[in-house]
Order: structure tokens, then C-alpha cells, then sequence
């Protein structure tokens, strides 16, 4: 009897001593996360006091090595505005070595809410901690509640803005609209609400309600306003100031892109080594791989008549956005009116 007391005391002290042992050693693991990856550190702190109760994933609760790779949330996004070379950007970026992105729109902050940051980070590529995850959603820009909730995610993210010139960017919303319903598409005009002053014209040629809900949410030095046009035109020039934003040395060679005749867009250069990163593009023939069909619809003429009419409209609109920024863009239906 008194040798089984012992034999039981026994196993008992050894148990007690093997917890103490782990628990001490995971808190050591926590206190060199925190001092060597505070940021990381922050987000398994954000994951585990978020709403989910799915433990983080192994990665991010063990130390890392510089050029471990794990997935993480994005650090910078590109937010809007639909139709003003989203897509080109993000896709372009991505020659940077130091740049990952998902191939497509993940949506979280608009469409995938019922979700959690745990799920939005798994959607990501696979970083090092020298490189920066950037997100494109070309929605999030457009209401109030995803601004709130990617403040919520990172104050400090950095947010990219793509406009593009008011007309244009109706005419391209336009030919996707009606790509989706062609037999019976509207006439441009019918589209626009009949009117250049009707809400549906507004509601895609004012970017300056927006982005004021943009800069009251976030400082001005975490937001970058670039337009669709020079991207389209020298794309080299557009990507240097993005990657001067995001601390990042220019990387970037005039042969990383080819010009695409048929396509009338810069496109990548397959033959680049920085390519196979950038895919997800279509390739056209084996130098080029351009966005694809979807990008570069035919735009509707517009009659001079309303054209003047929308010019008239939108004109006050731009000044407003120019103030707002502290930047004029010289866009081409603006010209010498
Ligand atoms: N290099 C290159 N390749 C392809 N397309 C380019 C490029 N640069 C700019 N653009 C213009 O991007 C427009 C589509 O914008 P987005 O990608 O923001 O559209 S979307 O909201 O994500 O659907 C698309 O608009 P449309 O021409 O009206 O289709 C393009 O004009």
C-alpha cells in the first residue's frame, strides 16, 4: 500500500514539473516574438482577441527567421477606384521582389466581413518579413463602414488610390455594364441616369466625398492619389513614386513590361526573370502577358451635346478633388475647357 502512495506521489511531481517546464518555455517563445516581431506580434495578439475561435496558425505562434516565410496580413491595400488601372498596379507591383500580393480581389472589408483576420491573412502569399503584402479591392473605397473596419485592422496601413479621368472612368463602367447584358444594353446616356447631374453620374465622378472619409480615418502621409492615365502612359514613372511610398528601392527595368500593339497596353514582359511571380496575366504571344479581355473593353462615343453637359458637371468636382489633394491631374476630356 505505502509503495503504491509513493509510486503515485512520484508520477505525480514529475507531471507537475513537465507543465511548469512547457508553460515557462512558451512564455520565453512570446516575450522574443515580441521583441524581435512587434508587428507580427501585434496581429497574433489581434487574432487572438478577435472573435474567432480558431487557434492561429503554427507559424505565427513560433519565433521566426529572417527569411522564414508565413503569411501576413496586408500592409498595404490598394483600396479603389473601380475601373482606374487597379489591376495593372497590383499586377505591375509585383515585379518588385520585395512586393507579394493575391492574384485576386479578396474583398474582406466589403463582401467577407462574416469572416475573421485569421482567414483574410490565410488568403494572402506566402512573405518574408523584409517584404510587404499588398491587397487590391477596388471596393473598399466606396463606403464608409470598410474604411472603418481596415482602420480597425492596421491604422498604420498604407492605402492606395487610383483615379482616373471622370468620363473615362464612365465610359469604361459603361462597356463592362453592358458586357454583362448586351442584347439589351442601354444607350450610354439612358445608362447615366438620362442626365449628366443624375445620382448615378455622381456617385462615380465625385472621388473627393470619399477620400475626405479617407483622410478624416487615416493621415494624409499613409495615402497615396495617383492617376490611371500615367500608368497607362509610363507606367515606370507611376510605379517608382509607388515604391518610393512604400520605402522601397526602385527595382524596376524598362524591360520588365512590353508594349502590346494589339492590346494598345503596356503588358509584361514574359521573358523577364521577375515574370513567373507576376502571372496571372494571359499571355498573348510568348513575349507579352497582358491582362486579360475584361481590361480595355471598347468605350461608348459619347454625343458633343451631353458630353458638354457632363463636362459642365464634373468640372467643379475635379477642383474639389485637386484641393483636396494638393495635386492637379491633366486629364484628357478636361483639356482647354
Ligand atoms: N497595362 C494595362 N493593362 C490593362 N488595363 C490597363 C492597363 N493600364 C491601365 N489599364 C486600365 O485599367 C482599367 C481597368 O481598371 P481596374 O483594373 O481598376 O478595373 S476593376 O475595377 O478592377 O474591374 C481598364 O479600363 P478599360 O480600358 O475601360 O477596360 C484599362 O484601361
Amino acid at each position: 500500500m505505502c509503495k503504491k502512495i509513493v509510486s503515485v506521489l512520484f508520477v505525480l511531481s514529475i507531471s507537475i514539473y513537465i507543465i511548469l517546464e512547457v508553460s515557462t518555455s512558451l512564455e520565453a517563445h512570446n516575450i522574443l516574438r515580441q521583441h524581435w516581431f512587434p508587428e507580427q506580434h501585434d496581429t497574433f495578439l489581434a487574432s487572438l482577441h478577435s472573435n474567432d475561435s480558431t487557434p492561429p496558425d503554427e507559424a505565427s505562434s513560433s519565433p521566426l527567421l529572417e527569411d522564414e516565410t508565413q503569411k501576413r496580413l496586408p500592409d498595404c491595400l490598394i483600396i479603389g477606384f473601380s475601373k482606374c488601372g487597379t489591376t495593372a498596379l497590383r499586377g505591375f507591383l509585383t515585379l518588385h521582389p520585395d512586393i507579394v500580393s493575391p492574384l485576386r480581389e479578396i474583398r474582406y472589408f466589403t463582401s467577407h466581413y462574416e469572416e475573421n483576420l485569421e482567414w483574410y491573412k490565410n488568403q494572402m502569399p506566402l512573405s518574408t518579413a523584409a517584404q510587404i503584402t499588398v491587397e487590391k479591392s477596388a471596393g473598399y473605397i466606396s463606403t464608409s463602414e470598410s474604411l472603418e473596419r481596415i482602420r480597425q485592422m492596421n491604422a498604420s496601413v498604407k492605402l492606395v488610390v487610383m483615379v482616373r479621368d471622370p468620363i473615362t472612368r464612365l465610359q469604361s463602367e459603361y462597356a463592362r455594364s453592358v458586357s454583362k447584358n448586351s442584347p439589351r444594353a442601354p444607350s450610354f446616356r439612358t445608362w447615366c441616369g438620362g442626365t449628366a447631374q443624375s445620382p448615378s453620374v455622381l456617385r462615380l465622378v465625385d472621388y473627393a466625398t470619399p477620400l475626405e472619409q479617407v483622410f478624416s480615418l487615416f493621415p494624409r502621409q499613409q495615402v497615396l492619389v495617383l492617376s490611371e492615365e500615367l500608368l497607362e502612359e509610363k507606367p515606370l514613372d507611376i510605379l517608382k513614386e509607388v515604391y518610393g511610398f512604400l520605402g522601397l528601392k526602385n527595382t524596376f527595368e524598362k524591360t520588365d513590361l512590353v508594349f502590346n500593339e494589339e492590346k494598345g497596353f503596356f503588358c509584361f514582359n514574359t521573358s523577364s526573370p521577375k515574370y513567373p511571380k507576376a502571372k496571372g496575366s494571359i499571355v498573348l504571344n510568348e513575349k507579352t502577358g497582358c491582362l486579360g479581355s475584361h481590361k480595355g473593353r471598347a468605350h461608348p462615343e459619347i454625343g458633343d451635346r451631353f458630353f458638354k453637359e457632363l463636362v459642365d458637371f464634373i468640372r467643379p468636382h475635379n477642383q474639389r478633388l485637386f484641393s483636396l489633394i494638393g495635386r492637379k491631374f491633366n486629364w484628357p476630356n478636361f483639356k482647354g475647357v
